[in-house]
């Protein structure tokens, strides 16, 4: 019997992708199909990294075609295709960057800095190309996290090059003062000094720029959301009712100003004993989910509160970094695809793919 074009398609409708829960042709993943001869070509190409799951999906669609009657050879490539997509309107756009990720939180202290740089290698771990702007003025983390030291170079007047750390492009309040003397600033000054950092550093090419914006829902960050052309914002919370509170607030504030809401992760959402393995929802439990139904926005997943996490990040290399394939970086790596998906998701950016129009007297 001659396999069909359409006999494939049928097929690769029931693959359903593991990540996106959605099948591969409705998902418009499928590029480059040709059937002759009774042997099948295809490329799966993915809107978002995920170079841990390539070899799962690669397996998945083989195991499915083989099961057509009379089928020859099956040569199936999976990879990843990062476009741009759009930010709130009247923003400039930033050059060299092609989506902005804002983590916030409602409240400081509640881990958003670790999970803001555990999501940025954990997008670089599946392939993507990214950078992390720490915009959290009064305690800049990202040097010591990272393990970055020094100054940043400028090759140009007024622009700095981002630094480097564990393959991120980084740029940070922290590079630029001492890190031992307070920042007293005021509102204005702390919003126009983070908007230069951000628009001087030279980015290079990143696919995603994560943006670790400062704890609260106070003027500093408003203004923030509003000048910072973010593509989409992620929520951090710890389960217990106070914070989620704030966090309330935080996705109230992204809502006002036009940022789609990605979704929320839970931090510190259970401590699992070292010695016995007894797991206690110390700050409660469900909270950050609840809160998604409420507000109708996804829940990414949860954190555990745990030794290692906090060790590791202290000590300058953060636990995808540290333990890549430990159960942890799992859940890092996880919640990263879920954010990529979900950017995927949202319009895309044509600015560049319109012709300048220009209107002349003659
Ligand atoms: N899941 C976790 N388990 C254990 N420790 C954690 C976890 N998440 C964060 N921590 C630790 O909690 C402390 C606060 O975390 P972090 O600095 O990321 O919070 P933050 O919300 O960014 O705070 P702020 O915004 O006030 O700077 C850090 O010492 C960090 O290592």
């Amino acid at each position: 019997m001659a396999v069909t074009v359409e006999n494939v398609e049928t097929v690769l409708r029931s693959i359903i992708n593991p990540d996106s829960k959605i099948d591969l042709m409705s998902s418009g993943s499928i590029k480059n199909l040709s059937v002759s001869d009774n042997n099948i070509q295809l490329e799966v190409v993915l809107g978002y990294p995920a170079k841990s799951q390539f070899q799962a999906i690669q397996d998945l669609v083989i195991a499915a075609l083989k099961k057509i009657a009379d089928v020859k050879n099956i040569q199936v490539t999976v990879s990843s295709n990062i476009v741009a997509h759009t930010v709130q309107r009247g923003v400039k756009l930033l050059p060299g960057v092609k989506n902005i990720i804002a983590v916030a939180s409602g409240k400081g202290g509640v881990g958003k800095s670790t999970t803001a740089a555990n999501l940025a290698l954990a997008l670089s771990a599946e392939g993507a190309r990214v950078g992390i702007l720490d915009a959290d003025i009064y305690g800049p983390s990202l040097p010591m996290m990272l393990g970055i030291n020094g100054r940043p170079q400028t090759k140009e007047e007024n622009t700095i090059e981002p630094m480097e750390g564990h393959g991120l492009q980084a740029s940070s309040i922290g590079f630029l003062v001492d890190q031992d003397s307070p920042m007293v600033w005021r509102g204005p000054m702390v919003t126009s000094a983070l908007e230069q950092l951000l628009r001087q550093t030279r980015w290079r090419d990143l696919d995603y720029l994560i943006v670790d914006m400062p704890p609260g829902t106070g003027d500093i960050q408003l203004t923030l959301s509003q000048k910072v052309p973010v593509t989409g914002a992620v929520i951090v919370t710890t389960p217990q009712d106070i914070a989620l509170l704030d966090a309330r607030k935080g996705l109230k504030m992204f809502e006002k100003v036009g940022v789609p809401i990605i979704g929320i992760v839970e931090n510190m959402s259970t401590y699992i004993c070292p010695s016995c393995g007894h797991e206690e929802h110390v700050f409660g439990s469900g909270g950050g989910q609840k809160m998604c139904s409420d507000y109708n926005v996804d829940f990414l997943g949860s954190l555990p509160l745990n030794l290692s996490i906090r060790e590791q990040s202290d000590a300058g290399c953060p636990t995808v970094v540290a333990e890549p394939n430990g159960a942890i970086s799992q859940v890092y790596k996880q919640i990263a695809r879920q954010v990529a998906i979900r950017i995927a998701g949202l319009a895309k950016d044509m600015s560049s793919k319109f012709p300048n129009i220009v209107i002349q007297n003659t």
